[in-house]
């Protein structure tokens, strides 16, 4: 495929050694606004760029049929209006906040345990990340689509940052340390005891190369608006 690379940081420099270690040809690379003649020549784009500038590139990417796949976090407040850009452009659109297929598997876990603690009223969830000292955003996007799925099969109706003692709302703590590429812990802790699940990133490979999956799937189908779920087909027992 021939692959734009939208935001050449730490994960758009992953994501070249990973689409060329594929034979994908890059036709493009930027860390600044778009030329557009020069993104016209990519099938598909990866954007792992900064929040301020994910929503123009999705939509730009969209506005002149480049499928278009995201990665970005923290500007989801705009997500609901990419979406209504796709549908109105016809183009093929997906985001994710966590492209490793680890965190997807984790997600299905998390989801799983979300409804089995749902009943269990001596439990209460909080979630905890761990990121680099560069992250710009937090809490992490995972870290949000971890809290809106438990959200989704419980009686919590919303999420804070930092923690505030409410029991309808899941607190989530974000710490920042040198060299995590990212850590991910979902702990229901009651006066008995404490159950928890997480995920460690042992490098950005697993994101990148999710997100290079997920451009080469997104090639093959129709115009539509896209998840991570679809492309690993992942198989649930919730
Ligand atoms: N979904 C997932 O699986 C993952 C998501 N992420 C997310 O991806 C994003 C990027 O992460 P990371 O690579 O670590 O961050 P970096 O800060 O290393 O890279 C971001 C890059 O975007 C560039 N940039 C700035 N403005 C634009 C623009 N208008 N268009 C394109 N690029 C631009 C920056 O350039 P400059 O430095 O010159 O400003 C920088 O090179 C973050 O939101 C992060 O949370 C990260 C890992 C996995
Ligand atoms: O910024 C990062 O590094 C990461 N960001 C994503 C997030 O915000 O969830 C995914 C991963 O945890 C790494």
């Amino acid at each position: 495929m021939k692959l734009a690379i939208l935001g050449y940081g730490k994960m758009g420099k992953t994501v070249e050694e990973i689409a060329s270690s594929r034979n994908h040809e890059i036709v493009y690379i930027t860390s600044d606004e778009l030329d557009i003649d020069q993104l016209k020549k990519a099938d598909v784009a990866i954007d792992f760029s900064i929040p301020e500038a994910a929503f123009t590139n999705v939509t730009s990417c969209l506005e002149h049929k480049v499928s278009i796949v995201s990665g970005t976090t923290g500007w989801l407040n705009q997500y609901e209006e990419a979406v209504e850009v796709c549908k109105s452009e016809s183009g093929r659109f997906l985001y994710a906040s966590n492209f490793s297929i680890g965190v997807n598997v984790f997600f299905e876990l998390n989801s799983h345990l979300a409804k089995m603690m749902s009943g269990l009223k001596e439990y209460k969830v909080k979630l905890k990340e761990i990121h680099h000292l560069e992250k710009k955003d937090a809490p992490s996007g995972t870290a949000i689509s971890l809290a809106d799925q438990i959200i989704n099969e419980s009686n919590y109706q919303t999420w804070n940052h930092p923690p505030q003692n409410d029991k309808f709302s899941i607190g989530i703590e974000a710490e920042r340390e040198e060299g995590v590429f990212g850590f991910h812990d979902v702990i229901y802790d009651s006066g008995i005891d404490t159950i928890s699940i997480s995920h460690n990133a042992k490098s950005r490979k697993g994101f990148a190369h999710g997100a290079v999956i997920a451009a080469e799937w997104i090639l093959k189908q129709d115009k539509g608006v896209y998840s991570m779920k679809d492309v690993l087909q992942l198989n649930s027992t919730t």
